[in-house]
């Protein structure tokens, strides 16, 4: 079950250094654009940006509507880098593949880790279009042994047993509550846990229904193994999850078919016009 891939701290570095001497960009917020959430980087300003495939050592993004690119640039006066594409277990990565920008991004001298990704909702209360802070995860792939981490440690960037317990900042999650009430939009907003699985299919009924009874709110095929990398290197972390679609708990013809025009249905357009009102009553 483990692979005896590793990755030393040279090659992390030699990423970190290529795109440093690139770029004057000083990221201090990495954000990580989940799926149908890209466009988030194409609103930075004095941007750089680098196909995957154009920078040494990163992985390369296989999944519809992640553009694989890496953009620097200005978000409301702060330098941040964006991954416009995530990497995921389901397209074969390992995990230390799929995690290896986190640890770059460390060495640049990133300080918060914003992660992003499109879930199914679990919650009555969460309907697709809503927002989801994540307050905490469950790690399901970890759970077994498929940990980033497994392997040897490298202190350099963390200790063998990095706690969890804190890992999505409360302070961070206070801050971003906040912001919703006074933007309007609080009843749109609410915080949960979500829970990695392997994907690539959804779920059973009865993997839902089990899903259910954990007290899972959301459920996505991403994130865990990026949060846990960061915490271990000391990132701050604040995550959301776009609600796309109710899981469904009981049997019923599955209408999800089409994964990109489904993602961009709901994120291209207002959450409050006639497509997605359709998607939240499907
Ligand atoms: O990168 P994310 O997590 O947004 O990717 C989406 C959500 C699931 O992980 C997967 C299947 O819908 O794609
Ligand atoms: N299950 C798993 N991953 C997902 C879902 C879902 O229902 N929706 C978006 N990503």
């Amino acid at each position: 079950m483990h692979s005896k891939e590793q990755i030393s701290h040279d090659e992390y570095q030699k990423t970190s250094d290529w795109l440093m001497s690139h770029t004057k960009h000083r990221p201090i917020v990495a954000i990580i654009c989940g799926s149908g959430l890209g466009m988030l980087a194409d609103t930075l300003k004095c941007q750089d940006s680098f196909d995957y495939s154009d920078i040494p050592g990163f992985p390369q993004s296989t999944v519809q509507g992640h553009a694989g690119r890496l953009v620097f640039g200005e978000l409301k006066g702060k330098s941040c880098v964006c991954m416009q594409g995530r990497f995921h277990m389901y397209e074969g990565h390992s995990l230390l593949k799929t995690t290896f920008p986190i640890r770059v991004f460390k060495l640049m001298g990133v300080e918060t880790l914003i992660v992003t990704n499109a879930a199914g909702s679990l919650a009555d209360g969460l309907r697709p279009g809503d927002i989801m802070i994540i307050k905490d995860h469950i790690n399901f792939p970890g759970l077994v042994g498929l940990n980033p981490l497994c392997g040897p440690n490298d202190e350099k960037f963390g200790p063998r047993f990095p706690a969890m317990s804190g890992c999505y900042d409360k302070g961070l999650r206070s801050l971003v509550m906040e912001l919703a009430k006074q933007m309007g939009v609080s009843s749109l907003v609410q915080e949960g846990v979500y829970a990695m699985v392997g994907g690539p299919n959804f779920e059973t009924i009865a993997e839902a229904k089990l899903l259910h009874r954990l007290g899972v709110d959301a459920v996505g095929m991403s994130t865990a193994p990026e949060v846990v990398v960061a915490t271990h290197c000391g990132l701050r972390v604040f995550g959301l999850s776009l609600i796309t679609n109710k899981v469904r708990q009981q049997s019923q013809i599955l209408i999800v078919n089409n994964h990109n025009s489904y993602f961009s249905a709901l994120f291209h357009k207002s959450v409050t016009n006639k497509e997605c009102s359709n998607l939240r009553n499907g």
